[in-house]
């Protein structure tokens, strides 16, 4: 009796230690759970109130604007889901889920993957100077091997080989170098290894499945590929004869192994006409063609003996003779600048903007119609700025189209166009009543920190915005004729925001201060 009870007693005491340890390791897995969301809590709010604190400036910047969105869509499923799950709490995950609905998506990540693949082929930006935080000169956060490998993969799924390879290539040299690996190095392979496959070099990808598989032995969808890419190149061999031998017959007609295909998916033809290729290359600023009246070109005071420029003269810099081109210094205040962007609500109209919700690029343009909803000071100021447009360019200002306002965010572009309509097109602005667009006044409403240069492809000139500034050119001849050399285009916005508006002039009313002619001249305004 004493005997069992004993028994029972020592049993019920390593009970007692055990229930002990059980709290224990209890209390020890939801402190690291406390702390793991306390260190996420830190996290967010760094880097909120960092970004906060000049929202333009972070969010117009790509690889910024990737990085936000990645840590919304990738890795909040890999990481931060787990730590918000454990152990759930009701109130609680409501109300995260409810602000959710304002947090980037995958659509987000795509668009946001796009824009930073675009800047990189129109600027021509290196990847690895991209990942490791320079974009054109401009300081940013580097990438991490993670974050390269995200890039390559949301470019794999859109069947873009040439931009997965050299991301995967660059994830690949950061991983070498990262202490805290952030991502597995076959994972890494394993696309890469598919996407030179896919631009057409075989051995290349047949010498990465072999990597691969003394990484992950048993890899089945490697083994696999192994074996097809074994037999593509054998049948490549008894196809070259017997004149060449074993090695060079499995490489020929094939790139070296470290200089992948570019893939033309994608790239529609356009884009490889004279025009464009242009166009990208004033982007980028490079000199495209030389210009035989440059040294008549000057700056002057403008005062068009108008009272309102006499006590304060348009500071007019010529840029073009023919076509007629000049741009116009500080001729728009802040303040003035101010109150039409405030203006600007967004409808749908005619210009290629980057959504910066969607990522994507879309038609866009915002307008300002002079209704209900202008305050009475916003309609002087606007009448202020059409009263100054008219004393510089001795033009009558009219109202048939209204001031078109675009905000282009990262990547926002438009592609080269004319603003007059066509012979062709003849009732472009018929209903309009006022003829064609004879003249265009574009005014910069900001600065631009990188890229989103207008730029005009057929004479060779590029303007990069500068607030305050303003771009007037005519579109037509005097005898009505289109004048094609305005054909003109705004560059992808590289690094930050970028406001304009554009005040179209159109032909009637015009009769005295720009009589027609019979002829296709009359570029120069005096
Ligand atoms: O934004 C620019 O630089 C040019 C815009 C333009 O050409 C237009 O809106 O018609
Ligand atoms: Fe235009």
């Amino acid at each position: 009796e004493l005997f069992t009870s004993l028994a029972h007693m020592e049993r019920a005491l390593f009970a007692e230690r055990e229930i002990s340890s059980r709290i224990k390791e209890y209390v020890r897995e939801e402190k690291q759970r406390l702390d793991a969301l306390s260190r996420l809590a830190d996290e967010l709010e760094t880097h909120s109130s960092k970004a906060l604190e000049n929202v333009d400036f972070y969010l117009g910047n790509p690889v910024n604007a990737y990085l936000f969105v990645k840590r919304f869509t990738v890795d909040w499923e890999r990481h931060i889901e787990d730590i918000l799950k454990w152990k759930p709490n009701e109130e609680f995950h409501e109300k995260v889920n409810k602000l959710k609905e304002y947090l980037p998506t995958y659509e987000d990540l795509n668009g946001a993957v796009a824009a930073l693949l675009r800047l990189q082929d129109t600027y021509k930006l290196e990847t690895e100077k991209i990942a490791a935080g320079d974009i054109a000169g401009i300081k940013t956060s580097e990438l991490s091997a993670v974050d390269c490998f995200e890039v390559g993969r949301v470019a794999y799924n859109d069947e873009d080989y040439y931009h997965t390879t050299a991301w995967m290539i660059e994830a690949m040299s950061r991983l070498e170098n990262e202490k805290n690996k952030t991502v597995n190095k076959s994972e890494i392979i394993d696309f890469l290894a598919f996407s030179v496959y896919q631009q057409g070099n075989v051995r290349h990808a047949l010498d990465l499945t072999n990597e691969l598989l003394t990484l992950v032995p048993g890899h089945d969808r490697a083994l696999n590929n192994k074996e097809y890419y074994l037999k593509m190149i054998s049948e490549k061999e008894e196809k070259m004869g017997e004149t060449a031998t074993m090695g060079e017959a499995a490489t020929m007609g094939e790139p070296a192994a470290d200089e992948p295909l570019k893939n033309e998916k994608g790239r529609d033809e356009y884009k490889s006409t004279d025009e464009f290729i242009m166009y990208e290359r004033l982007c980028r600023g490079e000199h495209t063609h030389d210009y035989k009246d440059q040294h008549k070109l000057v700056c002057r005071y403008k005062t068009n003996n108008d009272p309102l420029l006499l006590i304060n003269p348009a500071k007019e810099e010529e840029i073009y003779l023919d076509p007629y081109l000049v741009a116009y210094h500080n001729v728009i205040s802040d303040y003035e600048l101010a109150v039409i962007k405030s203006i600007a609500t967004p409808k749908l109209g005619r210009a290629t903007v980057h959504n910066a919700k969607t990522g994507k690029l879309e038609f866009a343009h915002y307008r300002v119609s002079k209704s209900a909803w202008l305050r009475p000071d916003d309609d002087i100021v606007v009448e202020r700025v059409n009263r100054r447009i008219s004393a510089v360019t001795k033009l009558e200002m009219d109202t048939a189209e209204d001031l078109q306002i675009a905000n282009y965010g990262i990547g926002g572009h438009y592609e080269p166009h004319f603003d007059f309509a066509r012979k062709e097109e003849s009732n472009a602005f018929k209903g309009l009543n006022t003829g064609n667009r004879i003249a265009t006044w574009l005014s910069y409403m900001s600065d631009v920190e990188a890229g989103g240069a207008t730029v005009f492809p057929y004479i060779g000139v590029k303007i990069f915005p500068k607030r305050g500034m303003a771009a007037f050119w005519y579109n037509l001849y005097k005898n009505g004729d289109g004048i094609y050399d305005t054909r003109h285009a705004a560059c992808p916005v590289l690094v930050g925001t970028k406001w304009v508006s554009n005040k179209w002039i159109h032909e009637r009313g015009q009769e005295f201060k720009r009589p027609c002619g019979l002829l296709a001249d009359g570029l120069k305004k005096d």
